[in-house]
């Protein structure tokens, strides 16, 4: 029954699974990775599958789920949408996205149970603890504008609010995939220790043993949830700068950021001597003149991660591969969406996720005034795709706003949750 399902599974995703295990795409020591991979297709569609089908229900809009737990989300979508994100790929539904990560990753096999829960919500059920830690600098925004949901939708627990909220953020960045939700976390009973989230200066060892010890990572997986950084802006690196974009399309959900990262650093939006941050190859902006349009902001983690002999070539192959790239993150954050869970004790409620936006295409191109020679490529098992440059004589400034605009005012409700060190 179960080895049915995963073929037939394997049939409809067969061409991702070829690509993955490509000779021209990757180093044969690729490979062995491909069957962990497979593995965790099957065991997903087996889960998939596994819900009788006598628990499938109508929610009060018409709509059908496998399992009725799954209707109260479809009201909390809407909500989210409507009091925060604002159907857009914004600062909000960054910073949310930012949030899974740091909710999740605070757990440790080899520290035990009582080290963090892992996606359990106790970023939200203790706002004074782990939002006030450095490495979340800036996490409060999102912890406060998610914690009235959890009074105003009371059936859904705040490890679920907070993956779910991240998955509706995600559905409005265009070429993001479709993230995969189960319910059903119980509410953390205490929060996290300090130290155990991934923080920019951290060299490529450290990053990996933190994913790893976090819930068994590899670094393919480590790569792909870092596609999450091609909708991402930094405002706490440079403490003169908000919202230094990490691409130049950081409203797409695009490969920008996996070719970006490639180039040569030739200097600093801002400040120069910020812990964690490396120079771009993009630094100019506006913010001189009173523009809000910053120039791009490199992390030093992401710099490192995109040039290590273990994860370079990982790295490369995201560039110009949308669909790769956009599934590889979609397994790995569905992973980390269940640190301290068993899938096993969770209901699949993907259903009810919003189906995104779609991307715009494009392929993936050279930022004018960069070009192949600017290329820093430490893989040379992969032949690098060969990719237009944009027009121009000037370096393109990223724009500030979804809308091309350099005003877009965020929500901000008040709450608990004020940052680090209680000054924010
Ligand atoms: C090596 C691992 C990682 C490191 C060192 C890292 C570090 C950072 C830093 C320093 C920022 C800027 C925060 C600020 O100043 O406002 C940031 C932003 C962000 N990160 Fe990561 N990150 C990592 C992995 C991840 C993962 C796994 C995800 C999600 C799956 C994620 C999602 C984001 C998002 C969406 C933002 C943008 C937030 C915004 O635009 O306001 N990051 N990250
Ligand atoms: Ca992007
Ligand atoms: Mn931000």
């Amino acid at each position: 029954m179960v080895y049915k399902q995963g073929v037939a599974l394997l049939k409809t995703s067969g061409h991702r699974v070829l690509s993955l295990s490509s000779p021209t795409l990757f180093t044969p020591d690729y490979n062995p990775m491909a069957f962990p991979a497979l593995l965790a297709l099957v065991a997903l569609a087996a889960s998939v599958r596994a819900a009788p089908a006598s628990s499938s229900a109508v929610c009060s809009d018409g709509t059908i789920v496998s399992n009725a737990v799954c209707c109260d989300f479809i009201p909390l979508a809407q909500d989210l949408q409507s009091m925060v994100l604002q159907n857009d790929c914004g600062e909000d539904a960054h910073e949310i996205i930012r949030l899974t990560f740091h909710d999740a990753i605070p757990i440790s096999r080899s520290l035990g149970p009582s080290a963090g829960g892992g996606a359990d919500g106790s970023m939200l059920i203790f706002p004074l603890v782990e939002p006030e830690f450095f490495a979340s600098n800036g996490i409060d925004d999102s912890v406060n504008n998610l914690i009235p949901f959890l009074s105003s939708h009371p059936t859904i627990s705040a490890g679920d609010l907070v993956q779910f909220a991240g998955a509706v953020a995600l559905s409005n960045c265009p070429g993001a995939p479709r993230a995969t939700f189960f319910a059903g976390r119980p509410n953390a009973t205490a929060p996290a220790i300090d130290g155990l989230i991934p923080e920019p200066q951290d060299n490529v060892t450290s990053i990996l043993a933190r994913f790893d010890d976090a819930g068994g990572f590899t670094p393919f997986e480590v790569v792909s949830l870092l596609a999450s950084h091609t909708i991402a802006r930094a405002d706490k690196v440079d403490p003169t700068l908000d919202a230094a974009p990490f691409d130049t399309t950081p409203f797409t959900f695009d490969t920008q950021f996996f070719l970006e990262t490639l180039l040569k650093g030739v200097g600093f939006p801002g400040t120069d001597d910020n812990v964690g941050e490396v120079a771009s190859p993009l630094p100019l902006g506006d913010t001189s003149t009173g523009g809000n349009d910053t120039g791009m902001m490199r992390l030093q983690s992401d710099f490192v991660l995109a040039r290590d002999e273990r994860t370079a070539c990982f790295w490369q192959s995201f560039v110009n591969q949308q669909d790769l790239m956009a599934e590889s993150f979609k397994a790995a954050f569905f992973k980390l969406s269940l640190l301290g869970h068993n899938q096993a004790d969770l209901v699949d409620c993907s259903e009810v996720v919003p189906i995104p936006v779609p991307g715009d295409g494009k392929p993936a191109t050279f930022p004018a005034t960069t070009g192949p020679q600017d290329l820093q490529l430490t893989c040379t098992a992969e032949r690098f795709p060969t990719l237009s440059v944009d027009p121009g004589a000037t370096e393109t400034l990223v724009p500030h706003c979804s809308d091309g605009g350099e005003n877009c005012p965020s929500v901000q409700f008040a709450g608990p949750a004020t940052g680090f060190n209680g000054t924010d």
